[in-house]
């Protein structure tokens, strides 16, 4: 479990992270989200003692980071998978660290196996390509077995087949029972992923909501319809939120498209024109829209 109470960081005038309140829970993967320069970078240096908060402050399992005797054991973390020394072999990088932290060789070879570098084990990461060196700093990340894990933009620059591997790793520690935190600048990629989402903005929490909920809330879908009393009388009971729209049409939130369907069906109402309108990113990036901090004009 990873608690956030308050937590605010400047850069000098700069604010990153301002009154970060929020909680991570094991035995689900949280979806970090938020525009680039949100703050997430940031918020996950505090969780790791790299960064000393201005106020607040984060607790690792009820402890601080610096409060924590073993703590490649305790959290683990792929924060820039390019912080390899180019000469060393990916054994090599992994026995170091093990070394200085108390972890066994056995250990090692046992990472190596899960994050499939067994084979490349003994080359320099210097000639790694991104996703072999996104592999090696998940192996470092696991390495002392920790409950607690960090995983910074993991998919950056993946292959359709990494990605997968990644999204695979990440639900399967989670349903070991693990806290997993990862960000990501991607809400399609994080729907795919995440049971729960944190989502900031200009380092501001904008939302602490489960996947399904903001698939639920996020989507509208326009419906036209033979009848449309009865419809819509089945789409409230159903929990749905029916406004009017242009020409007739019927603007429903809160069901997606399919249980839509199954409402007319109930009702015995001939649908004439059932239209998915926002996409989930279109969601995300309606509820980021005012903390993106780089902005291109539309034409
Ligand atoms: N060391 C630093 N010195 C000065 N400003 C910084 C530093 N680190 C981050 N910032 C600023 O703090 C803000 C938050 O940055 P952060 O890297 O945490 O965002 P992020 O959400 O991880 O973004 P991205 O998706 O682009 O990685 C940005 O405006 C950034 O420019």
């Amino acid at each position: 479990m990873i608690e956030i109470i308050g937590l605010t960081k400047r850069y000098g005038t700069r604010t990153a992270v301002d009154d970060l309140t929020f909680t991570v829970r094991p035995g689900q993967v949280t979806g970090f989200l938020g525009p680039n320069g949100a703050g997430k970078s940031t918020t996950m240096r505090a969780i790791l003692g790299l960064d000393r908060p201005d106020a607040g402050g984060v607790t690792v399992n009820g402890r601080g980071y610096a409060g924590l005797s073993r703590p490649m054991r305790e959290v683990g973390a792929l924060l820039d998978a390019r912080a390899v020394h180019p000469r060393r072999t990916a054994r090599n990088h992994l026995l170091c660290l093990a070394q200085t932290n108390g972890i066994s060789a056995a250990r090692v070879d046992e990472v190596l196996a899960l994050v499939g570098l067994e084979s490349v084990a003994r080359n320099r990461a210097g000639g790694f390509s991104l996703g072999m060196g996104q592999r090696l700093g998940i192996a470092v990340a696991l390495l002392g077995d920790p409950k607690v894990l960090l995983f910074d933009e993991p998919v950056n620059g993946l292959d359709p087949e990494g990605i997968k591997w990644i999204r695979e790793l990440m639900r399967g520690l989670a349903a070991e029972g693990r806290t997993v935190l990862v960000s990501s600048h991607l809400m399609s990629e994080m729907a795919q992923t995440a049971d729960h989402l944190i989502v900031i903005g200009r380092g501001r929490l904008i939302a602490d909501i489960g996947v399904t909920e903001f698939v639920r809330q996020g989507q509208n879908v326009l419906v036209r319809a033979e009848g449309q009393e009865s419809l819509i009388h089945r789409l409230a009971e159903a929990g749905a939120t029916v406004t009017p729209g242009a020409d007739g049409a019927l603007i429903v939130t809160g069901l997606e498209a399919r249980e839509i369907g199954r409402c007319a069906l109930d009702a015995g109402v001939v649908l004439t024109e059932l239209t998915p309108q926002r996409s989930l990113e279109q969601a995300y990036m309606d509820l980021t829209r005012d903390s993106v901090e780089f902005q291109t004009s539309a034409a």
